[in-house]
């Protein structure tokens, strides 16, 4: 028999603008009719205000139409055991509901103060155990680090048990950043315990799997519940974004599954859910709807235990190179402290954060006076591009050299194993000994080798021709830190990027290059 009449799946957001579209909110609202399953619409509402009122309207609708509603929503319900004792005082998620219902401010343009919250949290009642983290980068919350801090606090668990399980998902303290959720958590509880306040719902919400014991007590008018589209594969298709695609589709599924009368068994706790992570779960933690259910025989499907399985079985992930491109420019730049750089410097920053995936090399990163300017001109006047190592000369985008620039790279003519023989040195070193004919004017790009460097400066003081940029950026444990340090020491006039320290690599050197031969583009 069916549990439900009319079903809204929620896709959160805590956003702090009004938003739209991708990573926005979307609501999925659907109504069984005689045995089958149909979705009635599909919303965007730009701020949470506007979702709530909408929702609010769906239940009322409901309530006067005599119709059991489930209304799924892809935020945690709780925070990981011992956590709501030491938020709110007592092991207990309807404290932390009502502490973060007290809490949040959240006005209907979307403005809100969870970073704040956070960062409180972390001051006070935390202090023993500050778990918060994760903020953008430049909004400075008191108590609230922007990345993950290293050691990380150990006195309560980072995950509840459901999000151990269910692989994918993220810690419920991690409050900014890409798939985190935390910001979600405490925006949607306290918009979830106001409604339950609400005189017109107070009494008529179950929230599961607290309020309901699982699938025990499923008879209340409306049941909120935690669910997780990562559960599911569900690709983008022909919506408009992948949020819009999730929350229709887990709308259809779920109606679909209990028309069937199989979606008491996606909120049954699993069988191997027992003792005290199963108190906990019913407690404090939550669980998430589908968690643990064992598909049965009739249902094909690639899934093991921890799945819910949809009909669309492809992996979500970013296809379109244009589009990680761009997404991942966003991001870089979203956790990356550009304002040290003069903004001619901005792409080449970027360009090497993307290529290392490390926001913090911007700390520390040189970009000596007039270096882009040389660089560029250098580019544009044709010069040659001379690199340490192959990697280096493949990682350069040709596309991107308008003057059809030379990228030379002697590491591998015979003239050089023969001069490293003769010298006892690397063939990295000895090749720069090769590089006179080209070096006046050009931009030399070490991503590899300590004693390229170091020879290239001992031939800049034995009165080489003088290259226009260096791009010194060797890697590793011996002499990389050596070679760049005697650089900074003196740049003998050449102008230079680097990177002090072990940090360096190919992958850096050639997205220098890219930088100043197309910006963030081809
Ligand atoms: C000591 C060397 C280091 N190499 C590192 C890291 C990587 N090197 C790779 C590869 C494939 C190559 N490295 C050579 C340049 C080779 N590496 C050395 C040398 C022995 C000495 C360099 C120096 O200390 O200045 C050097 C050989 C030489 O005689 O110059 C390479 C030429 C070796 C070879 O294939 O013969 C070769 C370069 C090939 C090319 O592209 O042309 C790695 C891919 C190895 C790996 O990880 O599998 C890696 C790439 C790192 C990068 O981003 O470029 C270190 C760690 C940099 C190290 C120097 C410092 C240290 O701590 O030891």
């Amino acid at each position: 028999m069916a549990l439900f009449d009319a079903f809204a799946i929620v896709d959160w957001s805590a956003a702090n603008t009004p938003t739209t579209g991708k990573d926005s909110i979307w609501i999925a609202l659907g109504e069984r009719e005689e045995g089958t399953f149909r979705l009635i619409e599909t919303v965007n509402p730009p701020t949470r205000s506007a979702a709530m009122a909408r929702l609010r309207q769906f239940f009322r609708d409901a309530l006067a139409a005599d119709k059991r509603v489930f209304a799924g929503f892809d935020f945690p319900f709780g925070y990981p055991r011992g956590a709501a004792g030491a938020i709110a005082g007592t092991d207990d998620w309807s404290a932390l509901w009502s502490f973060f219902a007290d809490s949040v401010q959240d006005t209907d343009s979307n403005t809100n103060n969870r970073f704040e919250i956070a960062g409180r949290l972390n001051r006070d009642r935390l202090a023993f155990a500050p778990m918060f983290w994760g903020r953008p980068e430049f909004q400075d919350i008191p108590g609230l680090p922007p990345r993950r801090p290293e050691p990380y606090p150990d006195a309560l668990p980072e995950r509840r048990l459901s999000e151990d399980r269910a692989r994918k998902a993220q810690p419920v303290w991690k409050m900014h950043y890409v798939g985190s959720v935390g910001s979600q958590a405490v925006t949607g509880m306290a918009r979830l315990e106001q409604l339950r306040r609400d005189e017109e719902f107070a009494g008529k919400i179950a929230v599961w799997p607290f309020e309901t014991g699982f699938a025990d007590k499923l008879d209340a008018p409306i049941t909120f519940a935690e669910i997780y589209p990562g559960l599911s594969q569900i690709e983008k298709g022909d919506k408009s974004c992948l949020d819009e695609a999730q929350v229709e589709t887990l709308c259809e599924a779920f109606g679909r599954f209990d028309a069937e009368g199989r979606f008491e068994a996606l909120l049954a706790a699993p069988a191997d859910l027992q003792g005290e992570d199963k108190r906990a779960a019913l407690m404090e933690e939550g669980w998430i709807v589908g968690l643990g259910y064992r598909l049965s025989d009739e249902v094909p499907s690639e899934h093991d235990n921890s799945g819910i399985a949809v009909p669309n079985r492809r992996l979500h992930y970013i296809r379109e190179p244009s589009r990680i491109y761009e997404e991942s420019f966003r991001l870089v730049r979203e956790a990356t402290d550009l304002s040290r750089f003069p903004e001619e410097a901005h792409d080449l920053v970027i360009r090497m954060v993307h290529a290392c995936g490390m926001p913090e090399i911007a700390e520390s990163l040189v970009v000596s006076e007039g270096a882009i300017a040389a660089g560029r001109a250098a580019l544009e006047a044709g010069a040659p591009i001379i690199t340490d190592a192959e990697m280096v000369s493949h990682g350069i985008i040709v596309s991107g050299l308008k003057q059809q620039n030379k990228i030379v790279c002697r590491l591998n003519d015979p003239r050089t194993r023969r001069i490293a023989e003769r010298e006892a040195t690397t063939r990295s070193a000895a090749q720069v000994d090769l590089w006179t004919d080209v070096m006046e004017g050009a931009i030399v790009a070490i991503g590899n080798a300590p004693t390229a460097l170091f020879r290239l400066i001992e031939r800049i003081e034995e009165g080489a021709p003088r290259p226009a940029l260096i791009l010194a950026l060797p890697v590793g444990f011996v002499g990389a830190a050596e070679s760049k340090a005697e650089l900074l020491r003196d740049d003998r006039g050449v102008p230079f990027v680097t990177l002090p320290g072990r940090l360096g690599g190919s992958a850096l050197a050639a997205a220098a290059v890219n930088a100043l031969a197309s910006g963030l583009g081809e």
